[in-house]
């Protein structure tokens, strides 16, 4: 039996600004059940690198395949679809609707992904649950910040997605919060077999994954050890 495909395989990924190349010659892979962080400086493009992961930003060579699919050159609802099926994303503060409850935000993304509707809530019920966020039909706005980006997390589980991107997930947390997040999301990859790529300038976070890769004048590569 083959070796099953990576939940990210990126093959000679390059965008360029008019001035420079912000990403040269990527190559990245991200195996089902691994976390990898991104960390670089601000403005290296670890962000633009995320929006080619999503789709939303199409590079100027390269493949970028996702669940097994090339997504480069998909658009439209097609490449929606696919983002919707196979991605969930984690962002800095949470991005979730603040006058929904956390359930509702949560089936929302299942029913957009043609979750049936019971289905969709079902899902979201449990992933709240087990995530420990209060199920009592408060609103979204309600929540402490560490509450919220649980919410943010069951979100991003709902479709059972194969890659998981977080960006800076733990960026607006405090220290108990961010340690309670962080730990929340690198237990994700091995108990459901996803993959895991965060971006972060946060070291602590970072030191947690699998493995970190340094962007730096448009390469990414494993950085060098200072010992
Ligand atoms: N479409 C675009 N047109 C022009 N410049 C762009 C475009 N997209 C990104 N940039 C520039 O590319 C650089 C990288 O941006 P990006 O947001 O990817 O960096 P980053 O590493 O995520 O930064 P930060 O850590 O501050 O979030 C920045 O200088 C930004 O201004």
């Amino acid at each position: 039996m083959s070796a099953p495909e990576s939940a990210v395989a990126v093959d000679s990924l390059s965008y360029a600004l008019p001035d420079r190349a912000l990403l040269d010659d990527i190559t990245l892979r991200v195996s089902y059940g691994e976390s990898v962080a991104v960390t670089g400086a601000s403005g290296s493009g670890k962000s633009t690198l995320l929006m080619c992961l999503l789709g939303l930003t199409t590079p100027h060579t390269g493949t970028v395949r996702i669940a097994g699919r090339d997504i480069v050159p998909m658009r439209g609802r097609a490449l929606a679809r696919h983002r919707r099926a196979h991605v969930g994303m984690v962002f800095q503060f949470g991005e979730l609707l603040a006058e929904l409850t956390p359930s509702e935000n949560v089936a929302l993304a299942g029913l957009l992904a043609g979750l049936p509707r019971r289905e969709a809530y079902a899902r979201a019920g449990r992933l709240l649950a087990e995530l420990g966020v209060p199920a009592d039909g408060s609103p979204t706005a309600h929540l402490s910040g560490g509450e919220r980006q649980r919410t943010a997390v069951a979100r991003a589980l709902v479709n059972e997605p194969a890659l998981l991107l977080a960006d800076e997930p733990t960026g607006a947390l405090d220290s108990v919060n961010r340690e309670a997040v962080a730990d929340l999301l690198f237990s994700l990859p091995k108990q459901r077999r996803c993959a895991l790529l965060v971006v972060t300038h946060d070291a602590s976070v970072a030191a947690r994954a699998d493995r970190t890769l340094l962007l730096e004048a448009g390469r990414l590569e494993a950085p060098v050890s200072a010992s």
